[in-house]
């Protein structure tokens, strides 16, 4: 069920009207229904349950903000982070240290030594650099670091390649056809605990069929490992199922992928875990924007110049992504129109040519699917602010990130007294 719906004409996000949050907190704001996160999480914890005890992770960078974080610990999620920084979010946010996981390519030495401390459940080590350099610290530290290698299957993901993780020419993970070794050479260092494998190949996959091939690798290097002598416990799937972001894409489902891993693992004999993001996140928010005013100068489609601009949503920009964008109180008519944000740069384009519900100057409007990688990807360019962002749970909501104007960010600058 989508809460993000028309209710006499008006667009809610479940009970509430935008047209109040536009009025009240102002635009752009990203609005988030708390409903739709918890349908989602036990959505896929359902489609899971075929597995003994999974883990779930939810991958904090998708949408790291604190009360969305709330939402899903009280479901019983863990977080997956990539930075200190995270790590921080999902504590705060009462996850349990047991039940975070650290992944990511440059962890540093700071970083590393603040998870030990904060003894967190799993590294997922992406070379044996970093796992030498977390064995020192732990040995320093009088600590033992839980740890997966993250292998890199070499498998296309088929999804955009600015997100794709699992090539051989990716930066991510360990060659699978090397891992034995560099599992057997860290599992004999004290200051670790070598229990498992991770994979993660991608994000905003539309196929099953690559995440079976990468996971069939995986549990051949698991058999393997265990010929060999090594203990594995554990593996970690990463994430990636990808979600529909027009109306009438077809994805294949959380219960699809739960039934596809359960068949390909069912001989592993360890503790899986997941680390989803945009298939929590991504439906649960839409982007609310207001046009600033509509530029009729030829016989092309107008542009319509909304108040959101590439510095709060990226993704067009950055992967010209597709969201779908709705009126907020659609007058009944459609037309084609290009929808661009007010940043100086071409590339600040949401949608070209697009047929859609008409829009004019102070029309409110939702990019919607703009739950995950939205808020966490906006920048200051141009000196805009930082977006707001706004939680709706039935009839009541709150500001969960006030709007951060130019003027806040310009005083975290400092001009030196040599100038
Ligand atoms: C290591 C890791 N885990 C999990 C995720 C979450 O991916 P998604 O949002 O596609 O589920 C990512 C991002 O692609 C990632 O890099
Ligand atoms: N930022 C990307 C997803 C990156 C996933 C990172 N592991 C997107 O918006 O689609």
């Amino acid at each position: 069920m989508d809460h993000f719906q028309l209710r006499h004409g008006v667009m809610h996000a479940e009970d509430v009207p935008l047209t109040r949050i536009a009025e009240e907190v102002g635009t752009p704001v990203y609005v988030y229904s708390r409903a739709t996160l918890v349908r989602h999480a036990r959505v896929f914890r359902e489609a899971l349950s075929g597995l003994k005890n999974p883990h779930i992770a939810f991958a904090v960078k998708s949408n790291p903000n604190l009360a969305v974080l709330k939402v899903l610990s009280r479901e019983g999620y863990g977080a997956d982070v990539v930075s200190g920084g995270e790590l921080v979010r999902a504590l705060a946010a009462d996850m349990a240290p047991k039940d975070i996981v650290f992944s990511g390519v440059g962890k540093t030495a700071a970083e590393l030594l603040q998870a030990l401390d904060a003894d967190i459940g799993q590294f997922n080590l992406e070379s044996k650099e970093e796992g030498r350099e977390l064995a020192e610290i732990a040995v320093q530290n009088g600590k033992i670091a839980r740890c997966a290698l993250r292998v890199n299957p070499d498998v296309d993901a088929r999804t955009h390649e600015k997100i794709s993780t699992g090539k051989a020419e990716n930066k991510f993970g360990v060659p699978i056809d090397r891992a034995a070794g560099i599992y057997a050479a860290l599992a004999a260092l004290p200051g670790l605990d070598m229990r498992g494998i991770a994979v993660h190949i991608g994000s905003q996959l539309s196929s099953l069929e690559p995440l079976e091939t990468a996971f069939g690798k995986v549990g051949d290097l698991i058999a393997e490992l265990r010929a060999q002598g090594q203990k594995v416990t554990h593996a970690d799937l990463g994430g990636g199922l990808g979600v529909p972001y027009k109306s009438g894409d077809v994805l294949p489902s959380p219960a699809e992928y739960g039934a596809m891993v359960a068949q390909v693992t069912k001989d592993w004999d360890v503790a899986l875990s997941f680390e989803p993001g945009r298939v929590i996140a991504g439906n649960a928010g839409v982007l609310l924007t207001r046009v600033i005013r509509v530029k009729r100068s030829s016989n092309a489609s107008p542009f319509v110049v909304v108040d959101a601009a590439m510095n709060d949503l990226a993704r067009p920009a950055m992967y010209g992504a597709w969201h779908d964008i709705d009126a907020v109180e659609p007058n009944g008519t459609r037309s084609v129109s290009h929808i661009v944000g007010p940043i100086c740069e071409t590339g600040d384009t949401f949608a070209m040519n697009r047929e859609m519900d008409t829009l004019e100057a102070g029309d409110l409007a939702i990019f919607r699917t703009a739950g995950a990688y939205g808020a966490t990807m906006a920048s200051s360019y141009n000196s805009r602010g930082f977006v707001a962002e706004v939680l709706v749970d039935g009839d009541k909501y709150a500001v969960v990130a006030d709007r951060l104007p130019p003027a806040d960010i310009m005083g975290a600058e400092r001009v030196p007294d040599w100038l």
